[in-house]
């Protein structure tokens, strides 16, 4: 059962192919490994960690009329999430694929993903009744820079609390227009990377992490919760507070895929709920802890032993 506000999650979805290999990879071979199956794509992920925790969901982004499409929106609905905004279109559905290294670690991935573009800013502009109705808005970057421009417009004019996630190094260039129209964003979560892709600064220690968040404050963001990975998270706000909480999991994880997703989805969690920053970036590490050591989706997860 859900309950409390209603929370908007806008941008991509994915199927995820993961590839972990046995051994050290060697390209243009067979490698002996494992692969897994499961949804993901940021704001589909935000949405389902919502919606297992409680929170009235509602997932904006778009599927192909394909298998891949279809399960993702049993799956989804079956989670918890409102499908009802979804667009469908005979296009691939979105999908990233990733070969870990034996111990975990990215090798390569590959995000195709040009379904994306067909949620323009028009398919926004129909929407936005729901966007006046949500308590709190989340936009992920793998939506196109129309698309981005015009859902953080719509959710200032409505005076909606808006989060930014820059998905990669790659799109986080695509806020930076946002930002630059200083519009007002109550939450951005950046990964270190995206950070100093963000803001053009060393992000090495915490006198260096403060000095970009604040570039970020004076460009409208009120809060900045940086991801940190087995460091935890380093925290920041407009009024000049500024906090490291560590991970949870540290040295317990088993597959980080999806960790940045869950402490995003608890600390929107925790802010729509009326807690104090602290709190809430504090109730996503708690869920990035659940993820990367993988408590609660086994049964989600589809193995292909080869
Ligand atoms: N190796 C790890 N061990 C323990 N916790 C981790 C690990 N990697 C990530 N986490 C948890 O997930 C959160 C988000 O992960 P992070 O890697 O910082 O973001 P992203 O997934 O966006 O790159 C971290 O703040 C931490 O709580
Ligand atoms: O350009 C993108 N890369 C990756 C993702 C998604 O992000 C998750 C993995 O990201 P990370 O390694 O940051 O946990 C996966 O679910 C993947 O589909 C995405 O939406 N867009």
């Amino acid at each position: 059962m859900t309950q409390g506000p209603s929370v908007l999650v806008a941008g991509g979805a994915n199927l995820d192919v993961k590839c972990r290999a046995d051994r050290p990879v060697v390209m243009r071979t067979s490698n002996p490994g494992t692969t897994t199956v499961a949804c993901g794509g940021v704001a589909r992920n935000v949405a389902e960690r919502l919606a297992r925790r409680g929170t009235a969901v509602r997932l904006l982004t778009i599927l192909g009329e394909d298998a891949a499409g279809e399960r993702i929106a049993r799956e989804t609905l079956a989670a918890g999430v409102d499908m009802s905004l979804c667009l469908r279109a005979a296009l691939p559905t979105g999908s990233y694929t990733a070969v870990l290294d034996p111990e975990g670690e990215l090798v390569v991935a590959v995000a195709a993903m040009h379904i994306l573009d067909a949620l323009d800013a028009a398919a926004i502009a129909a929407r936005e009744e729901a966007i006046r109705e949500a308590a709190f808005v989340v936009a992920d970057a793998n939506l196109s820079p129309p698309a981005l421009a015009h859902l953080a417009g719509l959710a200032a004019a409505h005076g909606r609390p808006l989060a930014l996630e820059p998905v990669s190094v790659a799109k986080a260039a695509r806020l930076g227009p946002i930002l630059a129209a200083g519009v007002p964003v109550a939450l951005m979560t950046p990964n270190r990377d995206e950070l100093a892709a963000l803001t053009g600064l060393p992000v090495d220690g915490e006198t260096a992490l403060a000095a970009a968040a604040r570039m970020l404050h004076g460009r409208g963001v009120r809060r900045l919760a940086v991801g940190l990975g087995a460091h935890g998270v380093f925290l920041s706000t407009a009024e000049g507070e500024i906090a490291v909480l560590p991970a949870l999991a540290a040295g317990r994880a088993r597959d980080v895929t999806g960790a940045g997703d869950a402490a995003l989805a608890g600390t929107v969690f925790g802010l729509a709920s009326g807690w104090d920053f602290t709190a809430a970036v504090s109730e996503g590490q708690r869920m990035a802890a659940a993820v990367v050591t993988r408590r609660d989706d086994a049964a989600a997860q589809e193995e292909i032993e080869r």
